[in-house]
This record gives C-alpha cells, sequence and structure tokens, in this order.
C-alpha cells in the first residue's frame, strides 16, 4: 500500500465509525487493540522484531522499514525514506494538527529546560489559562498528569499529548526540546508559536560528538518557531542573534526583555521587568540567578506567544518551579539541606555559587554529586573539578550509573579534583553507594552547614547494572533525619 493512502486511511479511520485505527506508536509495549505499529530499525536493535508482540497485542496496522510478511487483514506498508520523519508527520494529521490548535511553546538548551517549561505552565495555569506540559519530569494536559520516561518523548507521544491537551481545553502547551529529539525527528513538522534557546554548555558530546554539532542540533528548534528567544548573556546565544530573526532576553546588557534591580535574597527573588509590553515589578520565591533566567524567558515566551503579562504578573509569587530544583529538604536540622538536578559543569558551577550565597556565615559548604552512566564520559573529571572549586566538602558518590561500572565512573571523574584535595580525609570522601554517602554527610554536618545533593533532583529511582531501584534523594535524607529526630 502507498504510505500516504495508509495515512489518509488511519487519519480519517481515526475519527470514522468504525473506529478501526485508533492510534500509533513505535514501541511494541505499548500498542493496544487497534493501534498502527511503527517498526523502526534503531542503534541497538530492529522494531521489526517486536512485530509479533505488537500483532499479539491486537495492533491493526503495521508500516517498516523493509517489507514484512503479515498476516491477512493487518494493513501494511513501507518507508521509503526518513522513516522517523514520516512517521512524525502521520502522528501529526492522526491527532488532528494540535500544534495548529494550541499556543505551542518550545524550549530548549542545556540546562533550564524543565524549569522554564513548568514556569510558563505554573505562569498560564495561575492566571487561569489551560496550558499543556512535555518534559523531563511530567507530561501533562489539562489537569491530567503523568510520569515521564524521558525529555522528550517520540513523536506519536508528543502529538498524543498535545491532542490531550487540545480536548482538555487548553489554550498553550509547553515543550522540553531536546537535542536528541530534533535530531531524531521527535517534534518533526510542530509548528511552534513561540521557542526559547536558554544557553548552551558542555554535554551530551557522547551523542553529538563535538559541542558544534550539539549547537547546530540545538539551533534547528528556530526553524520550527513563529518567533525565536534567545539568551543575550549566553555566547551561543549572541551566535544566533547575530543570525537575526530572533528575539533576545537578558540581565547583562541591552534585550528586548531585560531585568534591572535585580536582588537574589534568602527566600526568594526581586526584579524589575522591562518588557515590549510594559514594566513590571516582580516578586518571585524562586532562589538563585539562574532561576531569575528562567523566570525571564518564561515571562518573555508567555508575552511573546500572545499572553497578557498584566494577567500573568500577578500569578509569580505563587509560581514555584520545577520539584527537585534547589529545593529545600527540612526535617528540623540545624543545617541547611538542598536536594538539586545539576548534572553538568556549568549548573554544578552555577549551583555552588548559589549554595555560597545561601551559606550563613562560617558555614561549611557540603556538595555531594556524582556523572551518569552511559552518556558523556568527557564531562564527568568537568563536573568534579567545578564541585572542588566551589565545595568545601565533597562527596563523591554515583548518579545513575545505568551499565556501567560504578566504581570505573568515579575514576573517570576524579583527576577534575586536585589530587592534594582528594588526599584530604576532611575534605573529599569517596563512596560509591550514593544512600550511604548521603547518610554520611548528612552525619559530618555541623550547625550552620549547608548540604547540596547534586544530580538526581526529582528522579524516583536509581540505576544501577541496568536496573532501576526505588530511590530519591529527599526520601534518603528524610530517612536519616526522621529517624535522629
Ligand atoms: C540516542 C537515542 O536517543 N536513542 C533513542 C532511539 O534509539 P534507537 O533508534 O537506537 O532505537 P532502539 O533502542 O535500537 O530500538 C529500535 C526500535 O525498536 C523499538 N522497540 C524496542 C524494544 C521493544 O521491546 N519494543 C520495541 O518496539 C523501539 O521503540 C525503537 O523504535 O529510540 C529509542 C526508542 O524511542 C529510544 O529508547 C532511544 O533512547 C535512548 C534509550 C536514550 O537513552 N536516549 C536519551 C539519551 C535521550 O533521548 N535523551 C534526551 C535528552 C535528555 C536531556 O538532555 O534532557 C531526551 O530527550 O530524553
Ligand atoms: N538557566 C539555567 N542556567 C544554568 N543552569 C541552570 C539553569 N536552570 C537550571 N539550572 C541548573 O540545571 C539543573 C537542571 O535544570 P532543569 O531541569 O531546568 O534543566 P533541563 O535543561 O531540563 O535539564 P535536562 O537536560 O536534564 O532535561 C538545575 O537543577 C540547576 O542546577
Ligand atoms: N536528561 C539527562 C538527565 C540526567 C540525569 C542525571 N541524574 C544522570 O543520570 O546523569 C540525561 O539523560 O542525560
Ligand atoms: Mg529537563
Amino acid at each position: 500500500m502507498n504510505l500516504d493512502t495508509l495515512i489518509d486511511g488511519l487519519a480519517q479511520r481515526r475519527s470514522g465509525p468504525d473506529g478501526e485505527v485508533l492510534d500509533l506508536t513505535c514501541d511494541s509495549r505499548e500498542v493496544r487493540p487497534g493501534w498502527a505499529f511503527i517498526a523502526l530499525k534503531g542503534e541497538k536493535t530492529d522494531g521489526a522484531a517486536f512485530v509479533p508482540q505488537a500483532l499479539a497485542q491486537g495492533a491493526c496496522a503495521v508500516i517498516s522499514e523493509s517489507p514484512l510478511e503479515l498476516p491477512a487483514g493487518i494493513a501494511a506498508c513501507t518507508f521509503l525514506a526518513d522513516p522517523r520523519l514520516r512517521m512524525a508527520e502521520m502522528a501529526r494529521r492522526m491527532h488532528g494538527t494540535p500544534d495548529e490548535r494550541l499556543a505551542l511553546l518550545g524550549v530548549t538548551g542545556t540546562n533550564g529546560k524543565t524549569t522554564t517549561t513548568t514556569l510558563i505552565r505554573q505562569l498560564l495555569r495561575g492566571a487561569g489559562i489551560g496550558c499543556g506540559l512535555v518534559g523531563t519530569v511530567l507530561n501533562a494536559a489539562g489537569d491530567q498528569e503523568e510520569e515521564a520516561i524521558r525529555t522528550t518523548p517520540e513523536s506519536p507521544t508528543f502529538y498524543r499529548w498535545l491532542r490531550r491537551s487540545v480536548e482538555a481545553g487548553d489554550a498553550a502547551s509547553a515543550v522540553e526540546v531536546s537535542s536528541h529529539a530534533l535530531c531524531l525527528g521527535r517534534v518533526h513538522a510542530a509548528l511552534f508559536k513561540v521557542g526559547v534557546f536558554t544557553n548552551l554548555t558542555q554535554d551530551h558530546l557522547d551523542y553529538h560528538i563535538t559541542l558544534e554539532a550539539y549547537f547546530e542540533a540545538k539551533a534547528l528548534l528556530r526553524n520550527q518557531c513563529g518567533r525565536f528567544l534567545v539568551n543575550a548573556d549566553d555566547p551561543f546565544g549572541r551566535r544566533l542573534l547575530e543570525g537575526g530573526r530572533c528575539w533576545s532576553y537578558a540581565i547583562d546588557r541591552e534585550a528586548d526583555y531585560r531585568m534591572t534591580d535585580l536582588v537574589l535574597g534568602p527566600t526568594g527573588t526581586r526584579f524589575h521587568l522591562h518588557a515590549l509590553q510594559g514594566e513590571f515589578e516582580v516578586e518571585s520565591p524562586l532562589l538563585g540567578r539562574f532561576n531569575a533566567y528562567n523566570l525571564l524567558a518564561a515571562l518573555a515566551a508567555c508575552a511573546e506567544a500572545g499572553f497578557d503579562l498584566n494577567r500573568l504578573i500577578p500569578a509569580v509569587p505563587r509560581v514555584t518551579g520545577a520539584p527537585g530544583r534547589l529545593e529545600r529538604v527540612d526535617c528540623g536540622q540545624p543545617f541547611g539541606v538542598m536536594v538539586d538536578y545539576a548534572h553538568t559543569p556549568d549548573a554544578l558551577e552555577k549551583l555552588l555559587t548559589e549554595g555560597r550565597r545561601l551559606l550563613p556565615p562560617g558555614g561549611r559548604l557540603h556538595v555531594l554529586f556524582g556523572c551518569g552512566g552511559d552518556r558523556d564520559r568527557a564531562k564527568r573529571p568537568l563536573m568534579a573539578a567545578a564541585v572542588a572549586a566551589g565545595a568545601d566538602v565533597l562527596w563523591h558518590t554515583s548518579d545513575n550509573p545505568r551499565t556501567e561500572d560504578p566504581e570505573r565512573i568515579l575514576d573517570d571523574a576524579a583527576p577534575g579534583i586536585p589530587e592534594a584535595l582528594r588526599a584530604d580525609g576532611t575534605r573529599y570522601h569517596r563512596n560509591a553507594d550514593r544512600r550511604a554517602a548521603v547518610a554520611q554527610a548528612l552525619a559530618d554536618c555541623r550547625p550552620g552547614d549547608l548540604l547540596l545533593l547534586a544530580g538526581k533532583g526529582h528522579e524516583p529511582y536509581q540505576e544501577i547494572h541496568g536496573v532501576k531501584h526505588p530511590y530519591s534523594d529527599r526520601n534518603a535524607v528524610e530517612a536519616v533525619l526522621g529517624a535522629s529526630r
């Protein structure tokens, strides 16, 4: 069968009386009766191997990269080229081009995507405007929320959430767009009303190989956006601005959206916002300079999408951002504990700057950190160096080792820490068991100290030797401090 005919058929049948083809997926494990299964050839495996499972689960159509023998009654066709792009086009049509029926706001950049998209959703909903979310922590439409598995899902899941948003009456949806997503066509064909570029620093070089290729991947988002808003304080942001067709936001220089009189306090942040739509006093419970950037980006994106800042500003005091980012854990202990998701050298440097700002005089800054397995190995010593440069006491442990040997990951990071510091038994501690390391760090904290637990943020699991174990930094802390109360 010709692919266009099948797509037309799928698009029509979805809303037709027989309801034969209900949805699409490229993951056999997701197939439900009446769904079409798209068998993609990947790096690790060939989706064609899972056709029997898809059929057993009730698939009524199979689209594959090469012809397959299928039972009678199963609609079939093959992709001629670019299967991931064709899959996205198909999903978009099946779900009724939902991107055209919502104000879609896409956020890319190395750090700040989850925070900025979450702020956009909270700001709009706080002003009584429905907004969906697709991102690292949550996928959401209307009041429906589901834990996410990856930052940007494959296109069938992405467009499904947008359709749910349309059905729930949302006016907008905020989408985190990872560089992997842009390379793998996960948001292909979507029309973003506004795109945001937050910053670019080292990450994911296992996949992109060079920082330049990583930048090129992020820059692809601009081609799908009506307006593209760029952080002018970021060197890569300035390169995008030189290319024209961009709007800017910044703290340190002139921009279309900028702030002055920034006050970073121990319980919140204040600034004066200069927007294209007017001037506003902003007061937020968010902590830290990097969150001032995220809030500025979120407000600018909403304004560029046509939402009235006069309606959004009153919601700012109730907007708290994403879970597991600079989040306090308070069990009544005489020292500070905060959970954060910093897992890049730049995020760690920025986190430690905020930690230092929040530290009471005379207190010590403890930082517990590790590096993720099956990810950019080159960032490991740089992460360790960022912690060594800013912490008084280092607790070097595991993050998600995934399929790698935990001790080898620690070995990779260690050269980033000066040898003299590594030999200092009071300032440097190494233990690959994260739960045990958290307990040791807590036991070492004195009144007035601050312990930052970096890297795992909201994550409810730790993946070791390929197995996800229930774990959260917050729970690990509460188990120790709760027990000692
Ligand atoms: C580099 C990358 O992103 N690879 C993704 C890509 O892999 P792939 O094309 O090689 O696929 P594969 O694993 O060989 O499988 C081939 C096909 O068989 C299918 N399959 C596989 C098993 C099965 O039981 N049934 C089944 O149907 C798969 O769904 C796939 O369609 O497509 C797969 C199917 O969707 C993804 O699981 C896989 O993500 C891997 C696991 C991954 O770890 N990705 C991370 C790095 C990622 O995407 N991260 C970004 C950025 C994070 C951030 O900075 O925020 C993200 O957006 O999350
Ligand atoms: N604008 C920013 N600039 C630099 N660092 C930031 C910024 N915003 C957040 N961070 C740091 O990065 C961490 C991750 O933030 P966030 O989850 O918002 O980023 P992300 O881009 O969604 O990350 P991921 O790539 O994992 O999806 C935070 O916990 C904080 O330490
Ligand atoms: N989206 C990021 C999350 C990293 C989270 C951190 N806890 C780790 O495991 O490295 C990634 O997939 O690289
Ligand atoms: Mg994220």
